[in-house]
Protein backbone atom coordinates (compact mmCIF):
# COMPACT_ATOMS: atom_id res chain seq x y z
CA UNK A 1 0.00 0.00 0.00
CA UNK A 2 1.05 3.92 -0.29
CA UNK A 3 3.22 5.03 2.01
CA UNK A 4 1.52 7.30 4.59
CA UNK A 5 3.23 11.08 4.56
CA UNK A 6 4.52 11.10 7.68
CA UNK A 7 6.89 7.96 6.78
CA UNK A 8 7.98 9.80 3.21
CA UNK A 9 8.98 12.78 5.30
CA UNK A 10 11.20 10.20 7.60
CA UNK A 11 12.27 8.79 4.40
CA UNK A 12 13.48 12.20 3.25
CA UNK A 13 15.23 12.74 6.45
CA UNK A 14 16.95 9.17 6.50
CA UNK A 15 18.09 10.15 3.46
CA UNK A 16 19.01 13.64 3.00
CA UNK A 17 19.95 14.52 6.62
CA UNK A 18 23.20 14.24 8.87
CA UNK A 19 22.86 11.74 11.81
CA UNK A 20 23.14 13.55 14.39
CA UNK A 21 22.46 16.55 13.61
CA UNK A 22 19.34 17.57 14.89
CA UNK A 23 19.47 21.10 13.05
CA UNK A 24 20.37 19.38 9.79
CA UNK A 25 17.45 17.18 10.67
CA UNK A 26 14.82 20.39 10.59
CA UNK A 27 16.25 21.79 7.96
CA UNK A 28 15.89 18.67 5.77
CA UNK A 29 12.05 18.45 6.87
CA UNK A 30 11.57 22.35 6.53
CA UNK A 31 13.15 21.63 2.44
CA UNK A 32 10.93 18.80 2.52
CA UNK A 33 7.63 20.07 3.44
CA UNK A 34 8.65 23.32 1.24
CA UNK A 35 9.68 22.07 -1.95
CA UNK A 36 8.29 18.26 -1.89
CA UNK A 37 5.11 17.90 0.39
CA UNK A 38 3.77 19.98 2.75
CA UNK A 39 3.15 18.55 6.26
CA UNK A 40 1.62 20.20 9.47
CA UNK A 41 5.09 20.52 11.31
CA UNK A 42 5.13 24.32 12.71
CA UNK A 43 7.93 25.01 10.46
CA UNK A 44 10.69 27.21 10.30
CA UNK A 45 9.36 30.71 10.34
CA UNK A 46 7.10 30.18 13.70
CA UNK A 47 9.42 27.28 14.60
CA UNK A 48 12.01 30.21 15.53
CA UNK A 49 9.35 31.77 17.70
CA UNK A 50 9.14 29.00 19.33
CA UNK A 51 13.22 28.81 19.88
CA UNK A 52 13.27 32.34 21.24
CA UNK A 53 10.30 31.46 24.02
CA UNK A 54 11.64 28.09 24.92
CA UNK A 55 15.42 29.95 25.47
CA UNK A 56 13.64 32.56 27.32
CA UNK A 57 12.05 29.86 29.31
CA UNK A 58 14.78 27.73 30.03
CA UNK A 59 12.59 24.83 31.57
CA UNK A 60 13.43 22.24 33.40
CA UNK A 61 9.76 20.59 32.84
CA UNK A 62 7.94 20.91 29.46
CA UNK A 63 4.91 18.88 27.73
CA UNK A 64 4.40 18.79 24.03
CA UNK A 65 0.69 18.43 23.07
CA UNK A 66 1.01 16.77 19.96
CA UNK A 67 4.22 15.24 18.76
CA UNK A 68 3.40 14.38 15.17
CA UNK A 69 6.35 13.87 13.66
CA UNK A 70 8.46 15.08 16.44
CA UNK A 71 9.85 18.16 14.29
CA UNK A 72 8.96 20.62 16.97
CA UNK A 73 10.05 17.80 19.64
CA UNK A 74 13.48 17.95 17.59
CA UNK A 75 13.29 21.74 17.98
CA UNK A 76 12.60 22.09 21.51
CA UNK A 77 14.93 19.20 22.98
CA UNK A 78 17.95 20.31 20.78
CA UNK A 79 17.78 23.99 22.86
CA UNK A 80 17.12 22.32 26.71
CA UNK A 81 19.54 21.95 29.26
CA UNK A 82 21.04 18.79 30.76
CA UNK A 83 18.55 17.42 33.09
CA UNK A 84 15.80 18.57 31.72
CA UNK A 85 11.98 16.68 31.81
CA UNK A 86 10.40 17.12 28.08
CA UNK A 87 6.99 14.83 28.08
CA UNK A 88 5.38 14.77 24.35
CA UNK A 89 1.94 13.00 23.98
CA UNK A 90 0.94 11.15 20.50
CA UNK A 91 -2.44 9.02 20.36
CA UNK A 92 -1.75 8.45 17.09
CA UNK A 93 0.80 4.98 16.91
CA UNK A 94 1.74 5.69 13.46
CA UNK A 95 2.70 9.14 13.70
CA UNK A 96 4.57 8.09 17.12
CA UNK A 97 6.40 5.77 15.54
CA UNK A 98 7.65 8.04 13.00
CA UNK A 99 8.57 10.35 15.68
CA UNK A 100 10.39 7.40 17.89
CA UNK A 101 12.90 7.34 14.91
CA UNK A 102 13.02 11.21 13.76
CA UNK A 103 13.48 12.26 17.38
CA UNK A 104 16.65 8.70 17.36
CA UNK A 105 18.01 10.24 14.15
CA UNK A 106 18.49 13.40 15.28
CA UNK A 107 20.72 12.06 17.92
CA UNK A 108 18.43 12.60 21.10
CA UNK A 109 18.07 8.87 21.65
CA UNK A 110 20.48 8.89 23.81
CA UNK A 111 18.01 10.63 25.80
CA UNK A 112 15.44 9.12 24.95
CA UNK A 113 14.61 6.93 27.81
CA UNK A 114 12.27 5.39 30.06
CA UNK A 115 12.08 8.95 32.70
CA UNK A 116 14.36 10.18 35.06
CA UNK A 117 16.79 7.09 35.75
CA UNK A 118 19.77 9.19 36.46
CA UNK A 119 18.18 12.61 35.08
CA UNK A 120 21.24 14.05 35.93
CA UNK A 121 23.21 14.81 32.43
CA UNK A 122 20.39 13.82 30.32
CA UNK A 123 17.70 15.53 28.57
CA UNK A 124 14.58 13.40 28.78
CA UNK A 125 12.10 13.23 26.01
CA UNK A 126 9.44 11.38 26.73
CA UNK A 127 7.22 10.38 23.76
CA UNK A 128 4.29 8.65 25.25
CA UNK A 129 1.19 7.38 23.21
CA UNK A 130 -2.14 8.21 24.59
CA UNK A 131 -4.41 10.86 24.38
CA UNK A 132 -4.15 14.63 26.58
CA UNK A 133 -7.24 13.96 28.37
CA UNK A 134 -6.61 10.42 29.64
CA UNK A 135 -2.86 11.28 30.53
CA UNK A 136 -2.53 14.77 31.88
CA UNK A 137 -4.39 13.67 35.24
CA UNK A 138 -1.79 11.18 35.52
CA UNK A 139 1.62 13.30 34.89
CA UNK A 140 2.75 13.03 38.99
CA UNK A 141 2.07 9.17 39.12
CA UNK A 142 3.72 8.57 35.89
CA UNK A 143 6.41 10.83 35.60
CA UNK A 144 6.65 12.00 39.30
CA UNK A 145 5.74 15.83 37.64
CA UNK A 146 4.66 18.76 39.61
CA UNK A 147 4.90 21.12 37.69
CA UNK A 148 5.21 22.30 33.97
CA UNK A 149 7.47 25.67 32.96
CA UNK A 150 6.23 25.12 29.82
CA UNK A 151 3.18 23.40 27.83
CA UNK A 152 3.46 23.33 23.60
CA UNK A 153 0.28 23.09 22.68
CA UNK A 154 -0.21 21.79 19.06
CA UNK A 155 -2.60 19.09 18.88
CA UNK A 156 -6.61 18.77 18.41
CA UNK A 157 -7.39 22.51 17.81
CA UNK A 158 -10.43 21.79 19.89
CA UNK A 159 -8.45 20.36 22.81
CA UNK A 160 -6.38 23.22 23.10
CA UNK A 161 -9.28 24.92 26.34
CA UNK A 162 -10.44 21.37 27.83
CA UNK A 163 -6.81 20.64 28.13
CA UNK A 164 -5.95 23.62 29.55
CA UNK A 165 -8.45 23.60 32.16
CA UNK A 166 -7.67 20.00 32.91
CA UNK A 167 -3.65 21.03 33.28
CA UNK A 168 -5.08 23.95 35.96
CA UNK A 169 -7.19 21.38 37.43
CA UNK A 170 -4.74 18.82 38.00
CA UNK A 171 -2.36 22.22 39.64
CA UNK A 172 0.04 21.08 36.51
CA UNK A 173 0.74 24.82 36.64
CA UNK A 174 2.08 27.06 38.54
CA UNK A 175 2.72 31.07 38.66
CA UNK A 176 5.04 32.08 35.58
CA UNK A 177 4.13 28.63 33.56
CA UNK A 178 4.18 29.56 29.97
CA UNK A 179 1.83 28.17 27.31
CA UNK A 180 2.45 28.18 23.70
CA UNK A 181 -0.11 27.54 21.24
CA UNK A 182 0.05 26.82 17.52
CA UNK A 183 -2.58 27.82 14.93
CA UNK A 184 -4.40 29.81 16.62
CA UNK A 185 -5.31 32.01 13.60
CA UNK A 186 -5.63 28.79 11.03
CA UNK A 187 -6.99 26.28 11.42
CA UNK A 188 -7.49 28.38 14.58
CA UNK A 189 -8.78 27.81 18.11
CA UNK A 190 -11.20 30.91 18.89
CA UNK A 191 -12.14 29.15 22.59
CA UNK A 192 -9.01 28.72 23.76
CA UNK A 193 -7.84 32.63 22.53
CA UNK A 194 -10.88 33.87 24.31
CA UNK A 195 -10.29 32.27 27.37
CA UNK A 196 -6.49 32.92 27.48
CA UNK A 197 -7.05 36.93 25.98
CA UNK A 198 -10.02 36.99 28.75
CA UNK A 199 -9.05 35.31 31.97
CA UNK A 200 -7.92 37.13 34.84
CA UNK A 201 -5.37 34.25 35.14
CA UNK A 202 -3.52 34.62 32.37
CA UNK A 203 -1.12 37.40 30.56
CA UNK A 204 -1.37 37.11 26.98
CA UNK A 205 0.63 37.91 23.86
CA UNK A 206 0.12 37.28 19.78
CA UNK A 207 3.04 36.49 18.13
CA UNK A 208 1.76 37.10 14.48
CA UNK A 209 3.45 34.84 11.89
CA UNK A 210 2.51 32.46 8.84
CA UNK A 211 1.29 28.94 8.61
CA UNK A 212 3.92 26.93 7.91
CA UNK A 213 5.83 26.70 4.41
CA UNK A 214 3.23 29.07 3.04
CA UNK A 215 1.59 32.70 2.80
CA UNK A 216 -1.22 32.15 4.93
CA UNK A 217 -1.45 34.48 8.27
CA UNK A 218 -0.97 31.95 11.60
CA UNK A 219 0.71 32.51 15.02
CA UNK A 220 1.17 31.52 18.41
CA UNK A 221 -0.49 32.58 21.33
CA UNK A 222 1.95 32.88 24.53
CA UNK A 223 0.00 33.19 28.00
CA UNK A 224 1.37 33.45 31.25
CA UNK A 225 -0.22 31.21 34.05
CA UNK A 226 -0.55 34.08 36.82
CA UNK A 227 -1.37 31.73 39.65
C1 LIG B 1 -5.89 14.34 22.25
N1 LIG B 1 -4.53 14.21 21.76
N2 LIG B 1 -3.49 13.93 22.57
C2 LIG B 1 -2.40 13.84 21.79
C3 LIG B 1 -2.73 14.09 20.44
C4 LIG B 1 -2.02 14.11 19.24
C5 LIG B 1 -2.70 14.37 18.06
C6 LIG B 1 -1.98 14.33 16.75
O1 LIG B 1 -0.64 14.80 16.89
C7 LIG B 1 -2.68 15.15 15.71
C8 LIG B 1 -3.34 14.52 14.67
C9 LIG B 1 -4.01 15.30 13.73
C10 LIG B 1 -4.08 16.69 13.85
C11 LIG B 1 -3.42 17.31 14.92
C12 LIG B 1 -3.54 18.78 15.15
N3 LIG B 1 -2.86 19.65 14.22
C13 LIG B 1 -3.56 20.20 13.24
O2 LIG B 1 -4.72 19.87 13.00
C14 LIG B 1 -2.88 21.21 12.37
C15 LIG B 1 -3.47 21.52 11.14
C16 LIG B 1 -2.87 22.45 10.30
C17 LIG B 1 -3.51 22.77 9.00
C18 LIG B 1 -3.60 24.10 8.56
C19 LIG B 1 -4.18 24.40 7.33
C20 LIG B 1 -4.69 23.39 6.55
F1 LIG B 1 -5.24 23.67 5.35
C21 LIG B 1 -4.61 22.05 6.96
C22 LIG B 1 -4.02 21.75 8.18
C23 LIG B 1 -1.67 23.08 10.67
C24 LIG B 1 -1.09 22.77 11.90
O3 LIG B 1 0.07 23.37 12.30
C25 LIG B 1 -1.69 21.85 12.76
O4 LIG B 1 -1.10 21.60 13.97
C26 LIG B 1 -2.69 16.54 15.83
C27 LIG B 1 -4.08 14.62 18.08
C28 LIG B 1 -4.80 14.61 19.29
C29 LIG B 1 -4.10 14.33 20.46
MG1 LIG C 1 0.38 23.07 14.38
Amino acid sequence: TRSTRPQRLLRAVQKKAIKGDPQSVISTIDYFCRHSEWAMNVGDEKGAILDSVVCEVSPSTALELGTYCGYSTVRIARLLPPGTKLITLEFNPDYAAVARQIIEYSGLQDKVRVLWTDGVNHIYICLVEGASGDLIPKMQELFGIKTFDFVFLDHWKDRYLPDTKLLEECQLLRKGSILLADNVICPGTPDYLEYVRNSPRYESKYFKSHLEYTKVEDGLEKSVFLG
